[in-house]
């Protein structure tokens, strides 16, 4: 256990996390050059073109340092504030981290949010200046910021660059002598945590655990304490390039369970292993990962319903985080409500439905999950979809997520991220200069508003010059209203959805305006209607006009003719039907986009 060493890297996305870590993985000769293709910790498909790490894994290297042996398990963790549970866990399986902090770009919101994350759970903390190569380093300026956060002494910074290998020899250095061993006890009940879990198409689900205490062995019947479910362990082992199979995996080791389970939604990340005859208890944090951002996803078209919900299915298997539940739609027909972690997540899973399954898909209008109560009995109802909002007669109030947000950026734009956030009902907390020229600028504010569009704006104002994080801090009162979209009297119930009061006139009337670019002319008037209730708040009109696809065909070539029919028909099966009117399906998403 002595020479064993559990660290995992953070940093800001683009920070240089993965180029780093291919690095120390050549340098223990845990790969060789050749086998480093681009990025080997990142290998889902995706992950690689969007340079974002999704999902956490594990690697174990073995290094020797003066003449001792010693094991390496770098555990990586995803970047991105949609997955913070997940990093949360996989650092409470560290007892180091190495903080990477670009030398031309300094600290950033998620530099500070993962800092925190590993300072909560104890872990020592190497910082590591990155990118040094490049011309637009700082090193003087960056070194002052990071010393100022961590308080640690300047001559502990290690520069180095993924690019070069510049450092890697003293960030193994630093990991042996400044990373503690585990602690744990090799004789008590076996306590493992898992950390992550990957799906397998073979093998199903393989779990990563470090052994907090006791010992795990191949053949062992264990049991995961939070879903209480009892498996054998027909494999363990450890965490190479590939799995190596091994007979136990001792306290304070990392390893992988293969178990013969077969959906992701049986192993909980933050559960903990145990054994069926002197069990272990669980270990502290365990949370159930819930969603937090809402929306309807619906088959373009409507014969694909049942398509979409193998493939759905299919999705669930490998990620344990997506819900969702059928629901229909006067517009869309029929389709599913689903709850994701956060807009990237909601981005990923549509992108794997076209990617994977080869669906195109109609999202509505994404919200977070709203809490109301009724007058009557005080009764709470968890509203997903705007179309659940009881009566507002009968409600006694209604609550909204509110969230904590970190934005850091430079002091030239404090004034319009100031404004961006007012205008988005977030109230200012504290203000903090890091540099004379960086601030740091701590909002509270309504994760409903932050769902749309406020992480483009926020790059926009700021020339890109603002990184953002921020955790939730609860729910608090609200005055929200459902908006409902009408044509000519028809709600559109995809369209509809539950805002503050104060913002519903703008919004509803800039719905309106963009609805009336996108609807074409029918053969009558069509009126546009945003509505509350009964009252109507914004209305525009469309012209009626007869669109005769025809009339350019003069003479008589009847084939064109039946071709721009049949084109004609084609499209209008892409056009979806409220009352008399048609919507092109374009128009669920351009709400997305409204300026
Ligand atoms: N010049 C230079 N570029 C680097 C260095 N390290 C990484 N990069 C580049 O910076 C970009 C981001 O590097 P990644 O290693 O993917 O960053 P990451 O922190 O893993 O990113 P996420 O996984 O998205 O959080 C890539 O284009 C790298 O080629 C470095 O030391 N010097």
């Amino acid at each position: 256990m002595k020479n064993i060493r559990n660290f995992c890297i953070i940093a800001h996305i683009d920070h240089g996390k993965s180029t780093l870590a291919d690095r120390l993985l050549e340098y223990t000769k845990t790969i060789s050059e050749r086998d480093a293709q681009a990025q080997l910790l990142d290998n889902m498909d995706l992950e690689r073109e969007r340079g974002i790490t999704i999902k956490s894994h594990a690697i174990q290297m073995e290094y020797k340092v003066a003449g001792e042996n010693y094991i390496f398990n770098l555990i990586d963790t995803p970047g991105h504030v949609d997955f913070s549970y997940e990093v949360s866990r996989s650092i409470a399986a560290c007892e180091g981290a190495l903080l990477i902090v670009d030398a031309s770009q300094g600290i950033q919101a998620q530099t500070i949010s993962n800092l925190y994350l590993a300072l909560e759970h104890d872990l020592h903390i190497i910082p590591i200046l990155n990118k040094m190569d490049l011309p637009g380093a700082m090193p003087e300026e960056v070194k002052d910021q990071i010393v100022d956060l961590i308080g640690c002494d300047r001559d502990e910074i290690i520069p180095a660059s993924g690019k070069t290998g510049l450092g890697v020899d003293k960030i193994i250095e630093a990991i042996v002598e400044r990373i503690p061993a585990p602690v744990g006890n090799p004789d008590g009940p076996l306590q493992a945590l898992i950390f992550d879990s990957v799906f397998n198409s073979f093998r199903g689900i393989i779990a990563y655990f470090k052994v907090l205490n006791g010992e795990i062995r191949k053949n062992d019947k264990v049991k995961f304490v939070a879903t209480g479910k009892e498996y054998i362990a027909d494999e363990v082992g450890t965490l190479k390039l590939n799995q190596e199979p091994k007979s136990v995996i001792k306290t304070g080791d990392v390893g992988y369970i293969i178990s013969g389970i077969k959906e992701a939604r049986e192993v909980k990340v933050g559960d903990t292993i145990t054994k069926v005859d002197n069990p272990g208890e669980a270990i502290i944090g365990f949370e159930e990962v819930k969603p937090m951002v809402f929306a309807g996803i619906y088959p373009v078209d409507t014969e694909d319903f049942e398509e979409l919900r193998e493939a759905m299915h299919k999705l669930q298997l490998n990620d344990a985080s997506i819900v969702f539940e059928p629901e229909s739609s006067a517009a869309l027909g029929f389709g599913f409500r689903c709850g994701f972690l956060g807009m990237l997540h909601m981005e990923i899973i549509q992108e794997r439905l076209e990617r994977e399954f080869g669906m195109t898909v109609i999202t509505t209008v994404p919200n977070v999950s709203y809490k109301a109560y009724m007058t009557k009995g005080k009764e709470e109802i968890i509203v997903n979809n705007p179309s659940d909002l009881p009566d507002p007669s009968k409600l006694d109030l209604i609550e909204e997520p509110y969230i904590k947000a970190n934005i850091i950026t430079k002091s030239d734009f404090v004034g319009p991220v100031l404004s961006l956030c007012i205008q988005k009902r977030g109230t200012i907390v504290n203000q903090s200069y890091l540099t004379s020229d960086r601030v740091e600028l701590v909002f509270e504010m309504p994760m409903g508003e932050i769902v749309f569009d406020f992480y483009d704006k926020l790059k926009t104002i700021s020339k890109g010059y603002a990184s953002f994080d921020y955790h939730q801090i609860g729910y608090r009162q609200s005055d929200l209203v459902r908006m409902d979209i009408r044509l000519n009297g028809d709600p559109v119930d995809a369209l509809s959805s539950l805002i503050h009061r104060s913002n519903a006139y703008n919004f509803g009337k800039k719905i309106c305006e963009k609805l009336k670019e996108l609807l074409p002319r029918q053969q009558f008037e069509i009126a546009i209607q945003a509505s509350i209730g009964a009252k109507v708040i914004a209305r525009e009109t469309v012209k009626a006009m007869r669109k005769d696809v025809t009339a350019k065909c003069y003479g008589g070539d009847i084939s064109r003719k039946r071709k721009l029919l049949e084109k004609q028909k084609e499209g209008k099966k892409r056009m979806r039907q409220v009352g008399s009117v048609e919507i092109p399906q374009s128009a669920f998403m351009a709400v997305l986009k409204l300026d």
